[in-house]
């Protein structure tokens, strides 16, 4: 079975999910940078992210491949293929884990050598601080062993959750593109506030703090948003005047919109 002390991870595509995934597990203390590789396409901007991680950097994703025991396909979606075949005759011995959205367990069954080990998922950023979710599509080809280890290196990076194929999608959207929701309405917050006098950097500050006890609050008694909103408006208060304002402007129908966009786009 695969270790955490010593298991080599490289990633194919060194950009922002990978560099969030190499931070969360050197951060985590469990993996050790020289454990990490990457290859990338651009040489130069790859040396700097590895250098400034004490992780290894390879010239190719053939080399980066050979080194590893699990190989991070982090490419662009519509490059995965063009990186992936030409080197499934390595990848049949590695455990392969796919990050790229709506890459599938039937699109690697479709490029990748039979009897393969893969995993795709959807991660998301705040995996760089331990704070994030990966979602792992249910069906893969690992063996029992590789499930155990993948959950145990998932764990480190926060929520590991896997999910059947009908759900992967919109779990990864919700997972995955949330962050950049979650960021607009904190600079949105602060925007607001900085309007009526309070500095930039409290602005953000208070804004982040606030959501993220929001949110805590709210995954520790599993309340309903609802009735959580409904114990901050007092009746006749200030909150319910900034609901109104909200609904107004459609919050909520504008953020189901978002969801409902990406996943009617055309592919
Ligand atoms: N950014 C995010 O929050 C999330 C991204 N993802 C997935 O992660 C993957 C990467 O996305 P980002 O990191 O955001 O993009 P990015 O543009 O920051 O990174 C892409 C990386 O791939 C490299 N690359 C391009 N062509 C290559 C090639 N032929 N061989 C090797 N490397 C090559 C680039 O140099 C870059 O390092 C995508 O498939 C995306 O769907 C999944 C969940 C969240
Ligand atoms: O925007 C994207 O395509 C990637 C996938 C999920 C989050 N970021």
């Amino acid at each position: 079975m695969l270790d955490l002390s010593t298991v080599r991870i490289a990633f194919l595509g060194f950009g922002n999910m990978a560099s969030a995934m190499a931070d969360g597990w050197i951060r985590s203390g469990a993996v050790k940078p020289e454990q990490l590789g990457a290859a990338s396409r651009r040489q130069d901007v790859l040396e700097a992210r590895t250098k400034a991680r004490g992780m290894k950097a390879f010239a190719t994703c053939e080399e980066a491949a050979r080194w590893a025991d699990v190989v991070v396909v982090a490419v662009k979606p519509h490059l995965v293929e063009g990186v992936v075949k030409p080197i499934r005759g390595i990848l049949k011995d590695r455990l392969v884990l796919s990050v790229a959205v709506g890459r599938l367990f039937d699109f690697y069954e479709s490029i990748l050598e039979s009897g393969t080990r893969h995993l795709s998922t959807l991660p998301n950023t705040p995996v760089s601080i331990n704070e994030g979710i990966v979602i792992c599509e249910a069906r893969h080809s690992m063996t029992l062993d590789d499930e155990a280890f993948v959950e145990q290196l998932f764990a480190k990076l926060g929520l590991a959750e896997f999910a059947d194929e009908k759900m992967m999608s919109a779990a990864g959207t919700l997972a995955g593109c949330g962050p950049a929701f979650a960021a607009m309405f904190i600079e949105a917050l602060a925007d607001g506030a900085v309007k009526h006098g309070v500095p930039r950097a409290a602005a953000y500050s208070l804004a982040s703090q606030m959501l993220a006890g929001t949110a805590k609050l709210q995954l520790e008694t599993g309340a309903h948003p609802g009735a959580m909103k409904d114990a901050v408006c007092s009746p006749g208060g200030t909150t319910i005047i900034g609901v109104a304002a909200l609904e107004r402007k459609g919050f909520r129908s504008a953020v189901i919109d978002a969801i409902d966009a990406i996943e009617t786009r055309s592919r």
